[in-house]
């Protein structure tokens, strides 16, 4: 007769098709009692629609077959608390002082660093009315759910994405709302989605120091934030901003990011600074910030972007953002 744990086992790893991922990364398997004449299983239902949890009973008959003995299979849904199902280790925010500086690039260029290295790893993309998480990983299906919880949408490398842009009908809709009702989806970004088990989560802030990036350094129980900025004078200027709010808001900073620092032609083997010298280590160094590293303009990287494709990125910065953010 198998045990809880070996039943617990197999159970973890069936798929739930309406998530695109498995029992237990959703942290949805709660009870597995073991008796001589019958296995009981019980399931939260966050999430899962009449037909999903349907598909999931069958999946699970399935799974549970070769070692039924003489065993009756019993299956039952229940209604657990989100609080209860989502664990998420850790929050780390992604902030820039203005707009149009690469900030969501970056946001998603730390999931995919984190990813690689085996992490589960969530956007949460903040950034209600300019929200291009979903385009750079090239998801486009609907978000769905039950009245209990949203299901994220999984990337192709199994990063879990909730943006405003997965719920609307057509990705390239204006989002026009005015702040009370951006806050609103914020919080329920946070309150209302079956995130399951994550080791990171991963905000894309929306743009600036604005209301909206106030709200969600408040609402979210973020641990660290990390700093995107371009190498032009002014943009340096509001890069001093977004840390001071930072700091006011007694958020540890992580680490500036200095994006587009130079942009590389490999066929002139040249660095072209498009926008001057960058000195992002002296600006860390004076604002008393660590200094992640400089990202370059890659067009290759933008291609990617504009294909969905930012999960084949390579560059040596990825390395060390998932080590600036691990070790935070
Ligand atoms: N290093 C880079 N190399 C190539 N393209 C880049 C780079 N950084 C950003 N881009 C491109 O610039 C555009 C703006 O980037 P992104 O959306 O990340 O900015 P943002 O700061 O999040 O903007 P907003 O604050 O308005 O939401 C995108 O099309 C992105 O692909």
């Amino acid at each position: 007769m198998s045990t809880e744990a070996e039943i617990r086992e197999i159970l973890g790893k069936v798929k739930v098709a309406a998530a695109g991922t498995t029992l237990a990364e959703l942290n949805l398997l709660r009870e597995v009692t073991v008796q001589p004449d019958k296995i009981a299983v019980k399931v939260a239902s966050a999430g899962l629609s009449e037909d999903s949890r349907q598909i999931l009973r069958q999946e699970i008959e399935l799974a549970l077959k070769p070692v039924l003995k003489k065993q009756t299979l019993e299956i039952e849904y229940i209604t657990v608390p989100l609080k209860d199902l989502n664990r998420v280790k850790k929050v780390v925010a992604v902030m820039s002082g203005k707009g149009g500086v690469g900030k969501s690039l970056i946001t998603g260029l730390c999931a995919v660093a984190l990813n690689r290295q085996g992490y589960r790893v969530g956007i949460l993309d903040a950034d209600i009315t300019g929200s291009s998480i979903p385009k750079m990983f090239g998801a486009n299906q609907k978000i769905i759910g039950n009245e209990e919880a949203i299901l994220p949408v999984q990337s192709r490398g199994g990063i879990s994405l909730v943006s405003t842009s997965l719920l609307l009908t057509n990705q390239d809709d204006a989002v026009i709302w005015r702040g009370p009702l951006i806050s609103k989806m914020i919080n329920q970004f946070w309150d209302d989605v079956l995130w399951g088990e994550l080791d990171y989560m991963v905000v894309d802030l929306p743009p600036g120091t604005s209301d909206a990036a106030l709200t969600v350094l408040q609402a979210l129980p973020i641990s660290g934030i990390l700093v995107v900025f371009t190498p032009q004078g002014l943009v340096e200027m509001v890069a001093r901003k977004a840390v001071s709010m930072a700091k006011k808001m007694e958020k540890p900073i992580i680490g500036l990011v200095e994006n587009m620092a130079y942009l590389k032609v490999p066929e002139l083997d040249k660095k072209i600074e498009v926008f001057g010298a960058g000195h992002g280590e002296e600006l860390a160094k004076s604002i008393g910030v660590p200094f992640i590293g400089q990202m370059p303009l890659d067009p290759a990287l933008a291609a990617l972007c504009d294909n969905g494709n930012i999960e084949k990125y390579q560059h040596p910065l990825l390395d060390e953002l998932e080590k600036a953010i691990s070790r935070s």
